[in-house]
């Protein structure tokens, strides 16, 4: 019978010879393996055109750990390398399915583990539907064991394609066997939103309208689109990156306190807050929404090109590679509330920093100062830094009797810097223990789309944007701050 909670498995990874096998998944494995997560009884196969043995991977997957700085543990290196196996096969053919198969039979024989099979799509979203779909019709999902599927971005690029993608892999798979994966749901300090909610009796009370003023979400990149031109030219930052992380974060920030911690209830909540979205209608969009696209520029002290000039993007793109904008939640705790977003690529700080302002005192006993009292902020530093700060008034120490921000910290900086691989390795071992809490479920990535879809489609009935907009190595185009200054706010600086 299945024990949805043994976590022996096999795990497939289509596409185990790319860039994302290589810089996440491998040492996300080796790391679950060094934590004694796997046990012994596991294999992983690496699926992919490349006729590559089984040794090549080996040497890939060793190579991987060696360029992720992933600390070895060398006693146990070539234990680890033995359980990793090359299948070189063509995805879009039936009968590499029935090859497949038969090593993944062989390897469960071989290493003892129950039919419990993880299938990874590392692989561009063309194939998500036929791979789903073969794994079912050759006979590679079974009754014996469980059977999951982890799943990539991008799940379609609007609604009506990521239904029909969903329709495709609910084919085969249920929907409590898929794991779409949103990385930053396996950050560090995006899981501890909930906890700093729900664990802790002085926020609570406060978290809603009557004593926050706005919550700003920033995701800043200093990369441009490196070699991801083709995708990115036609994706754009508003569904490479609000679609799914920035409305996931908005959506943990702002659904109400699930009933229990379990998945189903805590996904409720989510696509609750997601369904209370004020939606954006095209006459609205300059007046809720601000795009940029950079240009040359200095980031760090390195002159870069412009984004026109990127491998495989058009000279002419008008994509848009900064997206600023304010979200309304129309419910009984945010009416009111500005959630303000903003990310984007070649900006001036690699940093993603949710600031939550709360209102002013109702009277300042300090206005003979005639300074204003700061705001009290909490901020969720969640990369590079991780932790939190609280700001606070206190006196300042020089007998003015006036007031100065005093700032609680508590923060340290992630292990690598960019958090990525520790993201991975939560997911994967959530996912090979059966806890899809930090997946998406169908409902948010649908509701996701919706809400995207019409800022999209507004912006594409408007004449070319006047692109570029932004240097290289600053904080987007000035609209980014107008749209928060005509309520009255700022951006908090991300140094903060
Ligand atoms: N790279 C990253 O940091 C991130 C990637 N993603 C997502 O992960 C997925 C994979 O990305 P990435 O690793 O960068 O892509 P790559 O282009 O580096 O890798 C694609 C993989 O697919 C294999 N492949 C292509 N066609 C076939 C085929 N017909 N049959 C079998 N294998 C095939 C390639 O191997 P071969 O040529 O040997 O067949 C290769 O292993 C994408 O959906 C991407 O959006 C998401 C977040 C971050
Ligand atoms: O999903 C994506 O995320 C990365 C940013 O991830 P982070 O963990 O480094 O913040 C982004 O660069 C990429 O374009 C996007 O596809």
């Amino acid at each position: 019978m299945t024990n949805r909670n043994e976590t022996s498995c096999t795990i497939v990874i289509f596409g185990a010879t790319g860039d994302l096998a290589k810089r996440k998944l491998f040492p996300s494995i080796y790391n679950l393996f060094a934590k004694g997560e796997l046990g012994p009884n596991f294999a992983v196969i690496g699926a992919a055109r490349r006729n590559w043995s089984h040794e090549t991977l080996r040497e890939n997957v060793k190579k991987s750990l060696d360029e992720s700085k992933t600390e070895i543990n060398e006693d146990h290196l070539d234990d680890f390398l033995a359980h990793f196996h090359y299948i070189s096969l063509d995805v879009t053919s039936k009968e590499s399915y029935q090859n497949l198969n038969r090593l993944i039979n062989d390897l469960e024989g071989e290493f003892n583990i129950p039919c419990n099979r993880m299938f990874y799509l590392a692989m561009a979203p063309q194939f998500f539907g036929p791979i789903a779909s073969y794994l079912k019709s050759e006979g590679l999902t079974n009754e014996t064991g469980w059977n999951r599927l982890m799943i990539e971005k991008p799940f379609g690029h609007d609604l009506p394609s990521a239904r029909q993608l969903n329709n495709e892999i609910r084919e085969a798979f249920r929907e409590d066997e898929i794991y779409r994966i949103d990385h930053y749901l396996g950050k560090e300090m995006v899981q501890n939103i909930e906890v700093i909610r729900f664990a802790n009796a002085i926020f609570e009370p406060l978290w809603n309208n009557r004593h926050i003023s706005n919550i700003q979400i920033t995701s800043s990149e200093t990369l441009g689109v490196e070699e991801r031109g083709g995708y990115y030219d036609k994706s754009g930052a508003l569904r490479d990156m609000v679609q799914n992380h920035m409305l996931q974060m908005v959506a943990l920030l702002a659904m109400e306190p699930p009933i229990r911690l379990t998945t189903e209830e805590i996904r409720s909540e989510k696509i609750k807050a997601l369904r209370a979205l004020r939606p954006v209608s095209g006459d609205q969009v300059d007046e809720y929404f601000v795009r940029g696209q950079y240009g040359p520029g200095n980031v760090k002290g390195n002159e870069v090109p412009g984004y026109r000039s990127e491998p495989n993007v058009d000279p002419d793109s008008n994509t848009e590679t900064f997206v600023a904008g304010k979200l309304l939640i129309d419910n009984f705790r945010w009416a009111g509330v500005p959630f303000y977003i903003r990310t984007g690529k070649r900006m001036a700080e690699k940093s993603t920093k949710i600031a939550i302002q709360f209102k002013e005192m109702p009277m300042n006993l300090y206005y003979k100062t005639d300074e204003d009292v700061h705001p009290n902020l909490l901020v969720i530093h969640i990369q590079p830094e991780e932790g939190i700060s609280l700001i606070l008034n206190g006196e300042k120490l020089d007998l003015s009797g006036q007031t100065t921000p005093v700032k609680l910290d508590y923060a340290h900086t992630s292990t690598d810097k960019l958090n990525t691989p520790e993201a991975y390795e939560k997911l994967l071992n959530d996912a090979i223990k059966g806890d899809a809490t930090n997946f998406t479920h169908w409902d948010e990535v649908a509701l996701s789309w919706k809400y995207v879809d019409e800022i999209f489609n507004a912006w594409q009935q408007k004449k070319a944007a006047q692109f570029p907009n932004y240097e290289a190595g600053s904080l987007g185009p000035k609209e980014s701050e107008h749209l928060l200054a005509q309520d009255g706010f700022h951006w908090w600086p991300l140094d903060w």
